[in-house]
């Protein structure tokens, strides 16, 4: 029996809070805090959860039981299966961007799992994003082993950093600009400024849902009520205009060292983001500043003295990436170097199978179904993640992710894959 007999799958658009289908947003919104054991949500967290997804435009797929239920089951107006999506635009290179379809909140009950739903959603939300023209998907996952299947291959990795503000730290330049301590309740319209800077030239960036810049201004804190311990400071360019900010807190006399923890660092330039860590490293009675979201690529590290004053302490893959229409993807980047390259990409859904040939002039490329001799075959999964220019189809070949049917094909698609600047994400979704 499939599960279509079994489950029922209704898709609708995530209400806020004045809205009429509050109630089942709030049911769906319930089954998702309880898919990750999490404690239930307060009335305020509810609120603000159903107010911010709203303004996102979310849309909400739940799976709901047929038929009667067992005593002390949850009612039937609880989904036994959630899946969220909501579009936003993702950076491809500066200046360069698609609209991708950001999966999130997948969860099924506990006492459903490993019966088919999550292949159900996901391959009936795939195909609808192909069929509307979405070119690429993307999540953040919580396992790195559920989503190769689907076709989604890393494309971006974060960084859990340490750095020792002691007397060790001292950069080797000052940075242009200067910083200023800011209150977090007027933050609101300038994180949105700035990071809509980071959007426009940072690949890899997403753009962000309205729960990041509410948290900038201290309105998210713990069970929806305000966040009091967030501090912020922002950086002014030479002509005095904010080009970056910081949100952070202590965590308290109680902890040792003593250390303070970045909730949120945005930089629009290279100035933006050393003023920043300056001023971080710079806070009296502080011994540590930590940092969840740092970039594998961090100008940091080769900006101090001593560059050991920064301790990875674990390295995460970050953005998943999932390419539904090669050329339309493909082409929407520039590139590197200019030549030609045949990819054959092989997709057990079919959504990205294919051989493709890429011509780049002037830094565009021109893509377009071929007979042609492969030059590298590879799966959907590692094109998502050689996508971005973040990951070296060498390195993929080297790990067997990637096959050279061409000699050198993989130096020729590192040279015209190669980022022009950062590939980062600093949203979480
Ligand atoms: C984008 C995000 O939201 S990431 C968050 C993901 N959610 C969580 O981690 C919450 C806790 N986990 C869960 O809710 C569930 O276990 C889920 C959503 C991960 C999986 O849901 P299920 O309905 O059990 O998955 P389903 O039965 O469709 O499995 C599909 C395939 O994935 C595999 N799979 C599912 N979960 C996992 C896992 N955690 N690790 C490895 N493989 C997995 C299954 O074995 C199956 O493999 P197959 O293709 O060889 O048949």
């Amino acid at each position: 029996m499939g599960t279509e007999d079994v489950y029922e799958s209704r898709t609708f658009a995530a209400a806020g809070l004045a809205d009429p289908g509050r109630e089942e947003s709030a049911a769906w919104l319930h089954a998702v805090v309880d898919g990750f054991y999490e404690k239930p949500l307060t009335d305020a967290a509810l609120e603000k959860a159903l107010e911010n997804n709203a303004v996102d435009g979310r849309v909400y797929t739940g799976i709901y039981p047929r038929g009667p239920l067992p005593p002390g089951a949850p009612g039937p107006d609880v989904p036994v299966a959630t899946f969220g999506t909501l579009r936003k635009q993702l950076n491809v290179g500066p200046g360069r961007s698609v609209e991708a379809q950001l999966i999130t909140a997948v969860t099924v009950r506990a006492s459903h799992r490993r019966r088919g739903l999550l292949r159900r959603m996901m391959l009936e939300n795939l195909r609808r994003c192909r069929e509307d023209g979405v070119a690429v998907a993307a999540l953040t996952a919580s396992e790195g082993t559920i989503y190769r299947r689907f076709g989604f291959g890393v494309a971006t990795g974060e960084r859990e950093v340490t750095v020792d503000v002691g007397e060790r730290f001292r950069l080797l330049q000052r940075p242009e600009g200067s910083v200023e301590a800011a209150v977090p309740a007027l933050l609101a319209p300038i994180s949105r400024e700035v990071f809509a800077r980071v959007q426009a030239t940072t690949a890899g960036s997403i753009d962000r849902q309205e729960r990041y810049y509410r948290a900038a201004a201290g309105q998210l804190g713990e069970d929806g009520a305000e966040d009091t311990a967030l501090r912020a400071a922002l950086h002014y360019d030479a002509e005095g205009a904010p080009d970056g900010y910081v949100t952070y807190s202590f965590k308290g006399w109680g902890h040792e060292p003593e250390t303070m923890e970045v909730r949120d660092l945005v930089a629009a330039s290279p100035d933006a983001y050393l003023g920043l860590w300056e001023f971080l490293g710079s806070l009296d009675l502080v011994k540590e500043v930590r940092w969840d979201n740092a970039p594998t690529d961090d100008p940091l590290v080769w900006a101090l003295e001593d560059p050991r004053c920064v301790r990875t302490r674990a390295e995460w893959d970050m953005l998943w990436l999932r390419i539904l229409d090669v050329e339309a993807a493909l082409r929407a980047r520039r590139y590197g170097a200019d030549g030609s390259l045949v990819l054959e990409v092989r997709d057990p859904l079919e959504l990205a199978a294919g051989r493709w040939r890429m011509d780049v002039s002037g830094g565009d490329a021109v893509v377009t179904p071929t007979e042609d001799q492969a030059d590298l075959v590879l799966d959907a999964s590692a094109l998502a993640s050689l996508y971005l220019g973040g990951v070296s189809p060498v390195l993929l070949a080297r790990a067997g992710r990637v096959r050279e049917s061409a000699a050198g094909a993989a130096e020729r698609a590192l040279r015209m894959f190669a980022p022009t600047g950062p590939v980062h994400c600093l949203t979480h979704f």
